[in-house]
């Protein structure tokens, strides 16, 4: 292919899991509008989940390596941006985007993709984020 037609692109995911505990609650709000908003998730003592997270890349696929970027690198980012902070952690307590807002999926998402866009050579490339707080909850976030 010629220097100006521009390569195929297409999507890249790679999941990663992390385990890590947490509480829902506010600063923003009283202690009786967080129990009565976040119920069992205001305990006092918190709980844990194991979490799943999906990256997604969206990009020209290079001609040369056949690839967008080598999923060796995008495992070395995940691991600086999302593993190091939070795996094994209390994110209330251990992680500082998480003391001035709630430990909630939505700012799970949000924080990862601030993370990511920090650590990455080619940042441009980041496409999705997604978390799974369980198997049910789930969020996605795509810096809109
Ligand atoms: N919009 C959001 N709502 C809730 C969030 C969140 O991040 N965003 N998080 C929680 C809690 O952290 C909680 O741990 C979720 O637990 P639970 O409701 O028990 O989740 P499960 O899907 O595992 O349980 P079900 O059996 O399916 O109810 C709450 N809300
Ligand atoms: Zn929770």
């Amino acid at each position: 292919m010629g220097d100006n037609v521009r390569n195929p692109r297409a999507y890249q995911t790679r999941r990663i899991t992390f385990s890590a505990c947490h509480r829902l609650h506010s600063p923003y709000l009283t202690d009786d509008e967080n129990k009565e908003i976040f119920g069992k998730c205001n305990h006092i003592n918190g709980h844990g989940h194991n979490y799943v997270v999906l990256v997604t890349l969206f990009g020209e696929i290079d001609n040369k390596t056949g690839m967008i970027m080598n999923m060796t690198e995008l495992k070395k980012y995940m691991e600086e941006a999302i593993m190091k902070p939070m795996d094994h952690k209390n994110l209330d307590k251990d992680v500082e985007f998480f003391f001035t807002r709630p430990s909630t999926t939505e700012n799970l998402t949000i924080f990862i993709w601030n993370q990511m866009k920090a650590v990455m050579e080619k940042p441009e490339l980041l496409y999705e984020v997604k978390v799974f707080e369980t198997e049910n909850n789930i969020v996605k976030y795509r810096g809109e």
